[in-house]
């Protein structure tokens, strides 16, 4: 649904994007993850014709953005930067407004999309009454406005508090199993983009450095927090079952039956307290990331 395809971007003679590749399949929601000024917006901004790439292309459902826009975009709904609404006119108004550079919108549309992200008690209000997180709601009314079929949203969650947040992925979710939507987004919320994505993109420095799925985050050891009386037996098991120990955790072959381990160290005469399995988390994997970039 989506394509990115060799991107790059200079500004002011300073690399920006240097040669950003990935695709979006239909039905996805897909992050875009990276550090400040790693090149996420430059990408969400080209993708939807707003900035220009010095190479590359981007096409959406197979039509290209580059030499096509109007048409490449008819099937998309965004949140691009702060969405620009005029705080002295309601809610609604402002969706009219927004709507009636694009032919309008019927009435009964708007209501539908309204009550969807449950503004309806509000939208006739200032919008300059509004909190954040109603704010990014009428934004997203305005984005879903158009029945897209792809939704492109810039740090969308940013500045949203946890009960925000989470209405936000239920929504989401909601928009993919239902109605088959395919989500591009940007973020720095790690936690967030795990639970909620299919697939994610790191970018670093213009670069991407990571593609994949939570399958892909899986680890080829078992690592296991293992607690014991007296710990000294953990290193014992580590040599016992041919692995080690790393960061007070047992690192031991990813096929290793942890009943046999914990068997073994009350054979030894060892009170096991706790055994977890210890999995990466998309934070460590994106520090791992930063950190051989960084090098
Ligand atoms: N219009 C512009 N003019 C000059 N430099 C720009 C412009 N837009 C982006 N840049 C630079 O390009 C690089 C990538 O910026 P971009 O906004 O794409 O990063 P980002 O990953 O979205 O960061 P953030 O999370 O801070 O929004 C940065 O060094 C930024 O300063």
């Amino acid at each position: 649904m989506l394509e990115v395809i060799g991107l790059k971007k200079k500004f002011a003679g300073k690399p920006a994007l240097k040669g950003v590749e990935f695709s979006v399949a239909k039905g996805e929601i897909f992050g875009l993850l990276g550090h400040n000024g790693a090149g996420k917006s430059t990408t969400l901004g080209i993708l939807l014709g707003m900035v220009a790439p010095d190479e590359g292309e981007t096409r959406i459902d197979g039509i290209s953005v580059q030499k096509n826009r109007a048409e490449a975009l008819a099937k998309v709904g965004a949140i691009f930067e702060s969405p620009g609404f005029y705080d002295y006119l309601s809610g609604y108004a402002n969706l009219k407004l927004l709507t009636s550079y694009s032919g309008g919108v019927t009435k009964a549309a708007i209501d539908e999309v309204v009550e969807r992200v449950e503004l309806d008690d509000r939208i006739h209000s200032k919008v300059g009454t509004y909190s954040h997180g109603m704010r990014q709601r009428l934004a997203l009314a305005q984005a879903l406005l158009p029945e897209p079929e792809v939704l492109l949203l810039d740090e969308p969650t940013d500045g949203l508090d946890p009960e925000g947040i989470k209405w936000f992925r239920d929504f989401i979710l909601d928009l993919r199993d239902n109605r088959g939507m395919t989500v591009l987004f940007n973020s720095h919320l790690l936690a967030e983009v795990e639970q909620m994505c299919d697939r994610v993109v790191i970018l670093q420095e213009g670069r991407k450095v990571f593609q994949g799925g939570s399958a892909d985050l899986e680890e080829d050891q078992l690592v296991l927090k293992f607690e014991v009386d007296p710990p000294s037996l953990l290193q014992n098991l580590a040599v016992e079952f041919g692995g080690g120990v790393k960061k007070n955790n047992l690192v031991l072959p990813k096929t290793t039956d942890i009943a046999l381990v914990v068997a073994k160290a009350v054979q030894n005469g060892g009170q096991v307290r706790e055994v977890r399995q210890v999995k990466r988390s998309l934070e460590d994997l994106y520090l791992e990331f930063s950190r051989k970039v960084t090098r």
